[in-house]
């Protein structure tokens, strides 16, 4: 087991009779891109910030790159806040080499390390623009580069990609996981799950302050089983690993079911049975849960339902 970048024990934040967060538990391995995954109010934000030294929990332990959250380490920490916050006047470069100063960098490096992230960023021409020039996500861009100027060794983003045309979500995509590559531990918030689909090694998922559900990709979209559709001369109800199976359509000789597959029996050794005993398929399509659809199990769709409510 890698060591934690950043690992929550039982954590609870109240603010006055309210608990934003409730008994919340987790670890983050070090090198790992982690999606923080909840709905609007879930707890995400209320988290980062305790991480960060902003906000102090009420009741558990934080242990953030092997110490308890202070503004000691922070030259190793990159954050981009999810309310977002220039210095209007202040040019696109001064801005990113300010926050790599207060990140103790030299200027010089600074400089350096704040061009090469507007080239990447394809903001290069903007580098003496006043912040209060840039569209809102050109502005979103350049706080993304006083997050990254750094490399920092532990990336905390809440919300990144809102705000972002398609374009640049992926743009920014990229260079999370690059900073990964390099050795960086990312952390970040959002409710759009695709981006957690692509990127995460591994996932929270909050709701109302809650764990619901902590592990990888793979692991979530298990919790679900797999939806099987296949055509087939004979009613597929009968053959090991099917549970049920329900016929959708079909005339003469092929009829399509959908095909429910008892926990933990793999569509593959469905089909091999198939092929091994002569029984004649001509669709077979498997149709692995999304990341929505393990966010719907775990959380439930209406954040009002309490999980035992939802839960298949
Ligand atoms: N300073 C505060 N005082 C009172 N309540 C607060 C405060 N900060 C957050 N909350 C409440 O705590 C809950 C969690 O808020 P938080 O901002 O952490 O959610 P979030 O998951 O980041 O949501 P979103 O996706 O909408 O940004 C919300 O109900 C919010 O109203």
């Amino acid at each position: 087991m890698p060591a934690s970048a950043l690992a929550f024990d039982a954590v609870t934040k109240r603010f006055g009779d309210f608990t934003a967060v409730d008994a919340l538990s987790f670890a983050v391995p070090e090198g790992s891109v982690f999606g923080f995954l909840g709905g609007n109010g879930a707890g995400k934000t209320t988290s980062l910030r305790m991480a960060l030294d902003i906000l102090t929990p009420t009741s558990g332990s934080i242990v953030v790159l092997g110490q308890p959250p202070s503004r000691e380490n922070a030259a190793a920490i990159g954050f981009l806040p999810e309310e977002r916050g220039l210095y209007k006047k202040m040019s696109v470069l001064d801005t990113i080499v300010y926050f790599g100063r207060l990140k103790r960098m030299e200027a010089g490096a600074a400089k350096a390390a704040a061009m090469a992230l507007l080239e990447r960023l394809e903001l290069a021409d903007r580098a003496k623009s006043p912040i209060e020039k840039l569209s809102k996500g050109m502005a979103q861009k350049v706080q993304v580069a006083t997050a990254l100027v750094n490399s920092p060794r532990l990336l905390m983003l809440d919300e990144p990609f809102s705000g972002l045309d398609p374009v640049n979500q992926a743009m920014l995509e990229d260079l999370i996981a690059e900073a990964a590559k390099g050795g960086a531990t990312v952390i970040f918030s959002t409710h759009v799950m695709q981006h957690a689909e692509r990127l995460c090694d591994r996932l929270l998922l909050l709701a109302r302050g809650r764990k619901a559900f902590e592990g990888t990709l793979d692991e979530a979209r298990g919790a679900l089983p797999s939806r099987l559709v296949l055509a087939a001369r004979m009613d597929p109800a009968g053959l090991p690993g099917v549970a049920r199976a329900r016929r959708l359509s079909g005339e003469g000789e092929w009829q399509e079911y959908e095909v429910e597959l008892a926990d933990g029996a793999p569509p593959e050794a469905l089909l091999a049975h198939c092929t091994a005993n002569g029984v004649a398929l001509n669709r077979f399509d498997v149709h692995r849960p999304s990341l929505h659809e393990a966010f719907i199990h775990f959380v439930g769709a209406d954040p009002a339902t309490t999980r035992q409510e939802t839960v298949r």
